[in-house]
Order: C-alpha cells, then structure tokens, then sequence
C-alpha cells in the first residue's frame, strides 16, 4: 500500500486511535487511587503467558521493539512485569518504574538491569519467584499505546529456592491476571515443544473457555525438528482458536549473546517466513507485525465494549467523593464565617433531634426507632406492666386482718373501717412509684441514643465540638429528668396523699360488702361476681354500679370480742398487733373477788400477737381486698395516663423546645470558637485525601466524556473475522510502522493490501 493511501485511511481510523491512549490515561489516573477507589475498573491488559523458557518476554520485547527485557534460557521473569507503552511526540525514549517515580531510564540496557535488581530485592537471587508486580513505563514516540504484562513461565520442577509447589504457585498467579475477563491472553508456545500438549494453550482455555481474547503464539518456529513446520497449527487445524495464531521467530540466545538488533532480527524473520514455502500463503498469521497488528484491533474492540461500564463506574465513585468531600467541604477561616457555621452545625442538630423525635426524618423499616420507641417504652412497657400487677399480691390476708384489728385500737373495730383500706391502698400505691421514675429513666436513655444519632456528618470534621455538644446535650437531658422524676414523685404522693373514694369508678360501700359475700360464705347464691376495670360490678343476679358520693365506711359490725391468739411470738414485726389492740385483745381470768383468795396470775403477753381467724374475719379480708383492687384500678388508670404527660413535658417536649437555645448559650461562645471549630491534623489530612481522589476522579470523568464513543464507528474500520470488509483498519500501522510499535522499522509483507484476518 502506498504511503499516501495509508495517510487516507487514516482519516476515519482517529476515533479508534483515541481510545487506546484514554485507556492509558485511564489507567494512570486509576493507579493514583487507593485500593477501594480503584476497585472494579479493570482494564484491558495483554498477558503473555506459557511455559518457561517459550519465549514471552521475547514476544513482548519484539512487540515493544526494544531490547530492554531480561531474557535467557534459564528462569528470567520471576515477578509480573507490567509494561505500559506510551506513545508521545517528544523524539526521545526512556522508561520509568513505579517504584522510582521521576527517575528516568534513558539506556534500556539499564532498565533490564533494573528489572533484575527489583526482582532479586523482592523473589531473592535465586530462582526465587513473587507475586508482587513490577510497573515500569516506556515513553516512546514508537510505539502504540498498549499494556502488557510478562508474567513468570509455568515449571514443573522446583529449582534454587522454589518451594516444592511452584508449578501451583505459578499458575494461582498467571489465573489472578488471565481470569479478568478484561485480560487479552498471549498464550504463547514454543514450535520446538509439543504443541498439542501446550501448557500456555491448557490455562488459557481454563481462563477463557470460549476463546474470545485468546491469541496462540507459536515461538521458535525457526528451530523446529527437520521436515516439520506449524502450519497446521497457525491455521487452527489442530487447536482451533477462535482469534487464531500468529507464528514468530525471534532472537534465539545466541543472536542474543552476540547483540543482534531488533532490527535486525525483524528482517531475519521477515526472511524466514518469505522463503520457507510451509508458511506460503500465511502471511495474515506470522510475524510480529502481524500480532501488533491483531492485539491492536482485539484492543480496540474490547475497550469499546467495557467503556460504557467504566464510565458508570467512575461516575458512581465521583458522586461517591463528592458527597464525602462536601461533607469536609473548605476550611473556614474568620472567625464571622466560624460563627456562622457553628449557628449552623447547632441549628441542623436541633432540627435532626426534632424530626427523629416526631418520626419525620428517614424511616428505618426494620427497626423501632425514635419517637416510635418513646411510644413503645410508655405503651408497651410501661403501661402493660402496671397492667399485669396484682394489687393484693403482696398483701397476705393475714397482713389485712392484723391492720384491721391495729386500726381499731384497743376499742376493737365496730364497723369496717376505712383506715385499713387505706393504708394498704396507699402501700400500694406507692409501690408504683418505682416503675414510674424507671419509664423516664428509659425515655432518658431513648434520648440519648437519639441525640448521638444526630449528630451530622459535618461533624466529623470538628472532633472538639462534636465531644462538647455530646457533654452538652448530656447535661441538658439530665437536668431535664430530675424535674419530671420530680413531678413523678408528686403525682404518686398525691394519690398517696388523699384516697378520692368518691371517684365515680371506685366501687365500694354496700356493693363491695355483696362482693365479698360471694366471695367468703357458702354458696347458698350460686352467683359469681366480678369487679370490671370500669368499676361495674357484674354477676348472674346483681349488676351494680359504682355509687359517687356513697362511703365505703360503716356497713359491718364487727364483733368487739374478737380474741387474739397469744403464743404466736416469732410472727413478723411489721404485721403484728400493736399498741392498744393488744390491750383489748389480752386475756383476764377470774373475778375481782379471786384476790381475796388466790392470787391469779396473768400470763404474761407475748412480743408479737397474730389475729385470730373466723368467718367474719375473711368476710372482712375479702372487702378490704376488693375495696383495694378498685381503688388501684383508678389510680392506676391516672398514673398510666399522668406519668407520660409529665415525662413529654418535662424531658422530651422540653428538651424539642429548649435544647437550641441552651446550646447556643453554651457553646456559641467567642472565646470558645476557634478551639470548637478547630480541624484535627487526620481532618486535614482526610480533606487532603478527598480532594486528590476527587480530582483524579474527575480528571477519569472528563476524560472519558471528551471520547465520544461511536463502537459502530470504531468497528465498521475492523474486521475480526476479517471475512467481509477485508482490510483491518490499523491505528497506529502505517508503512512506517510495520510491526505496529516500532514505527522505523522497514515495510516487510505489505500486509495491509492482502492480509484478511482469519480468526
Ligand atoms: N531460536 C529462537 N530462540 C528463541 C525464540 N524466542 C525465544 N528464544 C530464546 O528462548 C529463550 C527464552 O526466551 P525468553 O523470551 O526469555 O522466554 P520466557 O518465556 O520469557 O522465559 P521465562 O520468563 O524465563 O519463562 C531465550 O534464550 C531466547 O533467546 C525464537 O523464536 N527462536
């Protein structure tokens, strides 16, 4: 092809040729993210893979079109060598490692010594092999923006300091690059060796079962057994792949070991191929041209398949840090412009803790939160256990009978008095005290879990003002539950305090004394009654209702010679007679005439003295019983329904109402400004960090924007199968560049006029 139809061509060929650079580009800027930013964009690579000695880094240095990799007969590449080529206007060349960023490598047979030095610094002198990379760049004018990556060859046998599972170790290896379904794989096998048998073409197949970024490379064809050649293979015959092979010769040791030039070595192989009449007709499948030339075009389309995913990707990782990096946002300097975020930081705050509160901020759907759980503690905590107590559970009837008789003084009790009800009511009521100040302890914590939820992320940055507003808002709730236990305890000591019999609901007067009634005698009435909670009395016979203004008070005599049974000294303290119920219970015998006579002696009374227990005595027991249980059952009811109120009023509403401003009055202070609103160096550095990742990350962006992507365009100028259109449109092939990298190397088969790939 004459050299003006080349530079016609190249018109529609400038799309494709821009994507191999944005793919360096790319992969530059993804080198300059850490790890998790960089995670997912994998990007074309080739591999050369096969087994040692076949022949690789020879493969790559022909492509590179440079002598600047170790090579050799024994073990040479024992870490990944990841090679980006990358083409630049400047006439100069030289490499560049990763690992000595700025330094420049201006005499490739310096950098092959580097590659030695890496290696033996990290895989040891001998033999040894690691997985850890070797990044090392070539800036060339000459050579086609491509990555390639030598990787160590597949043994079998361990030699020098091999562990005995190399073979295993290696292969692990070569799959972590070959396994990418982004990865082009060089599988490369020497014609000298059994191909059939090819270890390179085995793994390869493991890697990519359907063939789709496979390239058979058949090395050595030049030192084949007499009388046999490749030419089954190179057509597939016997491996078929489904993007073909391509048949090299290069620098054997011996051309190495006298310096023969790659030059040199390209018209050698040139040579080869054109005169040996096996290879007649194969010119689309031998020779190095040839591969650039494939690799190029499986390049091209490959990146236009995967770019619209990695556009995604990097956008989703822009958005990503950009939210972070709006979190840590700039740094504020005056002071004016601290107050002001300070007010604002405060403000958000207030409003979070509000919104949680009321359940207007971001709804969790697997778990109670906010507000919701402040309703919870109440209802369902709360409420429910005041429900669940038995008021008489802890009065034994015993202890109703013994208070009975101590209320009666040593007169005895002539009716059923309301002073024992009382007294055993208001222990009770007192009882429930205790859950009361526990249900605000519980809204306290609630409100403390919330106010750490709410606290933004724009706090992150002021670790200082973050730990004062915690301490603040701690305090605030604190003082803010010492007034509502206060009201607490009122409410109960006010229930306590004054016994409303009175109160519509309670039932109590001639209604209880026919409760207790069914309750303790015979059942002469078969009918069972019940107190309901709304203090109706239900039963098969009477219906009564509670009766406003009737006194529980005087409905049953109480037999005045109620005796007390004497020897009963080891009773509880608490529970027996006292004072002048002993008295009246105590025992005389004899007359006052007896004194004349004998003197009768009394026995003394005891320490303690227990009731007696008759009929009357548990008729008695059982309406103090039932005189208490509806009692609780109204006091319950207010308790249930106050003890909330003054929690919301005192500790939650209050703290919705009041917290802003007792912020603002703590903390917004301008002597305390500068030390709350003050970074923390890890901040600083953190912000640093952020606004790097984002600037790759939009660097990544515009980058793949200023490449409008046509994979039509693009695809129309190449022919994988090389069938239709016939000639494969090349970026970066000219006239000047047969091999497709060395760009002064001689025109060779004139490929570009006859070749039609067969794939
Ligand atoms: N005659 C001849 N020798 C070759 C050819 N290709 C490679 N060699 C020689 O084979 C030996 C091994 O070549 P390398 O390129 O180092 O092979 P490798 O696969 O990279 O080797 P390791 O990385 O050690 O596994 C060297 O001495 C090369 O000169 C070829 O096509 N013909």
């Amino acid at each position: 092809m004459a050299k003006s139809a080349a530079a016609a061509e190249a018109a529609p060929e400038t799309v494709g040729q821009a994507v191999i650079p944005l793919v360096n580009s790319l992969q530059d800027i993804i080198a300059r993210l850490d790890g998790d930013a960089a995670a997912g964009l994998e990007l074309p690579q080739v591999a050369a893979i096969g087994g040692q000695s076949s022949g690789k880094s020879s493969v790559l240095e022909a492509l590179v079109g440079r002598d600047f990799l170790p090579r050799g007969p024994d073990i040479c590449t024992r870490r990944p060598l990841v090679l980006q080529l990358v083409r630049h206007s400047a006439p100069e060349e030289w490499g560049e490692f990763l690992h000595a960023p700025g330094c420049r490598f201006h005499d490739f047979e310096q950098i092959k010594r580097e590659i030695q030095l890496e290696t033996d610094k990290e895989a040891g002198d001998n033999k040894g092999v690691s997985e850890k990379q070797i990044r090392l760049k070539i800036f060339s004018p000459n050579v086609l923006d491509i990555t390639l990556v030598d990787l160590p060859g597949i043994t079998r046998v361990p030699v020098g300091d091999q562990p005995s599972d190399i073979e295993s170790r290696i292969r692990t290896m070569i799959m972590q690059y070959i396994k990418h379904p982004s990865c082009i794989i060089l599988a490369v096998s020497p014609a000298n060796a059994d191909l059939a048998n090819s270890d390179a073409l085995q793994l390869a197949r493991l890697a990519d079962p359907d063939g789709s970024r496979t390239i058979g490379v058949i090395t050595k064809l030049d030192i084949m057994d007499r009388g046999t050649d490749a030419r089954n293979f190179l057509l597939g015959n016997v491996i078929p792949l489904k993007l073909g092979y391509v048949g090299l010769v290069n620098r054997s040791q011996e051309d190495i070991n006298f310096n023969r030039s790659v030059k040199d070595a390209l018209a050698f192989e040139e040579k080869f191929f054109s005169t040996l009449p096996a290879y007649h007709g194969l010119a689309h499948c031998c020779g190095v041209p040839q591969l650039a030339k494939k690799l190029n075009m499986i390049l091209l389309k490959h990146i236009t398949d995967m770019l619209p995913g990695l556009k995604t990707r990097i956008n989703a990782q822009l958005v990503a840090v950009a939210k972070e990096h709006a979190v840590y946002g700039d740094t504020v300097e005056s002071a004016a412009g601290q107050g002001v975020k300070l007010l604002n930081i405060l403000r958000k705050y207030c409003e979070a803790f509000s919104s949680m509160v009321e359940g207007k901020n971001r709804i969790s759907t697997d778990k109670l939160s906010g507000g919701a759980r402040i309703h919870y503690i109440f209802q369902s905590i709360f409420v429910k256990s005041l429900e669940e107590v038995d008021p008489c559970k802890s009065i034994t009837d015993e202890d109703i009978r013994t208070t009975i008789q101590n209320s009666g003084g040593p007169k005895g009790a002539m009716f059923l008095p309301e002073v024992p009800f009382e007294i055993l009511v208001r222990k009770q009521i007192g009882r429930l005290l205790d859950p009361s100040l526990q249900c605000a302890q519980f809204i306290y914590d609630e409100l403390i879990k919330i106010s750490h939820g709410c606290l933004t992320s724009e706090l992150q940055k002021f670790p200082i003002l973050k730990k004062r507003m915690s301490e603040v808002v701690s305090s605030f709730l604190r003082d803010g539950l010492r007034p509502a236990e206060t009201m607490i305890t009122h409410i109960i000591e006010m229930e306590m305090d004054y016994i409303n019999t009175s109160h519509p609901s309670f039932v109590g007067g001639t209604k209880v004394v026919e409760l207790a009634k069914h309750e303790v005698l015979p059942p002469k009435t078969s009918a069972s009654l019940s107190v309901h909670k709304d203090g109706t009395i239900v039963g098969s016979e009477i219906q009564l209702t509670g009766e406003r203004g009737q006194k529980s008070r005087a409905v049953f005599a109480i037999d005045a010679n109620r005796r007390a049974t004497s020897d009963q000294g080891d009773m509880d303290a608490g529970t027996s007679l006292t004072g002048g119920s002993q008295m009246g219970n105590s025992q005389l015998s004899g007359s006052p005439s007896s004194k004349l006579h004998t003197i009768i002696q009394l026995k003394e009374p005891p320490i303690t003295l227990k009731p007696s227990e008759t009929e009357q005595d548990a008729m008695e027991v059982a309406i103090v019983k039932l005189l208490i249980k509806s009692y609780y059952d109204v006091v319950r009811k207010s308790i249930e329904d106050a003890i909330p109120k003054a929690v919301m009023h005192f500790l939650v509403n209050h703290t919705k109402r009041d917290l802003h401003n007792f912020l603002i009055r703590k903390l917004y202070r301008e002597n305390l400004l500068n030390e709350l609103m003050r970074e923390t160096d890890e901040v600083l550095i953190r912000r640093q960090r952020i606004q790097e990742t984002l600037e790759v990350l939009e660097q990544a962006h515009r980058t793949l924007e200023e490449f409008p992507l046509e994979a039509e365009k693009i695809e129309k100028g190449y022919d994988l199968a090389g069938h239709a259109t016939g000639l494969p449109k090349i970026h970066g092939l000219s006239e000047d560049s047969p091999n497709g990298i060395y760009t002064s190397s001689p025109n060779r088969y004139g490929v570009h006029k006859t070749s039609h790939l067969v794939i």
